[in-house]
């Protein structure tokens, strides 16, 4: 069914500039710079801008946070491990949104989603003095409903659905067990808004598969990153984001 141009609007992009600062480490020194590439998003019509501060640094550096803080007019939505470093960080720059993500640290990308069910207590505690400052917590997640539950009862407001496993199973031709992993992501991001939570989804979204999760009603922002840097070498950054979202409008006005 066609939406209504009130529920497309509501589809969000938060460009997620991690890997600017990727190619900057490879060698070390200043450039590229991700609070550039985060300004020429912003400019681009991104919604938000979201970095993750790796316990490692393998990427985004304190100094990126520091400085997206100040030259940033849109949200920035901050995404950290569950420690106690991090806490301190959050607390001090208080971002408008705090997702917290599981890290391995051997792991080359984010994995899977939080196991919050068997950390329910310590993670309530953990978010409890994030939410009093004022951050939107987020919890980074797979599509389970045990993990959904208890994020709902530790009292994050938002969760962000891990897409990681349905746009491997895309891109490797393995159309079984993408639309498995579709419909979970479809049935979980329903259950979640209906116990209350607003739903994000990410990770490894593409232009090719970006537009059945964008289609979601009930996903109100999708977070992407490696893909639109990658594409941005060839196209540049304001186009590529401009066919993400000219991609994310369809799928959600035509699906
Ligand atoms: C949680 C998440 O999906 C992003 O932070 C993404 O993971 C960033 O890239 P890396 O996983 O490569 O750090
Ligand atoms: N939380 C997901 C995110 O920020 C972007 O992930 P990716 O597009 O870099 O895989």
């Amino acid at each position: 069914m066609a939406q209504t141009s009130e529920q497309d609007t509501a589809l969000r992009l938060g460009v997620n500039i991690d890997h600017v600062a990727t190619v900057r480490n490879a060698r070390g020194g200043l450039t590229p710079d991700p609070v550039r590439a985060a300004k020429l998003a912003e400019e681009a019509g991104a919604d938000g801008i979201t970095a993750h501060l790796r316990e490692d640094r393998r990427h985004i550096t304190d100094r990126d946070i520091d400085g997206l803080m100040e030259a940033l007019s849109v949200p920035l939505n901050f995404e950290m491990a569950a420690t106690e470093e991090m806490q301190n960080i959050a607390l001090r720059h208080k971002p408008h949104a705090v997702c917290i993500v599981p890290e391995k640290r051997e792991e080359r990308t984010t994995e899977g989603g939080l196991e919050v069910a068997r950390e329910e207590n310590k993670l309530a505690h953990f978010i409890a003095p994030l939410r009093d400052v004022g951050c939107r917590v987020s919890i980074f997640i797979a599509a389970d409903r045990r993990q959904i539950e208890a994020a709902h009862r530790i009292g994050a407001e938002v969760i962000e659905l891990h897409t990681g496993a349905y746009c491997d199973a895309h891109a490797e031709g393995d159309f079984a067990k993408r639309d498995s992993e579709l419909a979970a992501l479809r049935e979980m991001s329903s259950f979640a808004h209906s116990l209350g939570l607003e739903v994000h989804a990410g990770h490894g979204l593409t232009y090719d598969c970006v537009q059945p999760i964008a289609a979601f009603p009930e996903v109100c922002e999708l977070n992407i990153g490696h893909f639109l840097i990658g594409e941005a070498i060839f196209r540049g950054l304001t186009p590529a984001i401009a066919e993400m979202r000219r991609l994310m409008h369809e799928a959600r006005t035509e699906g």
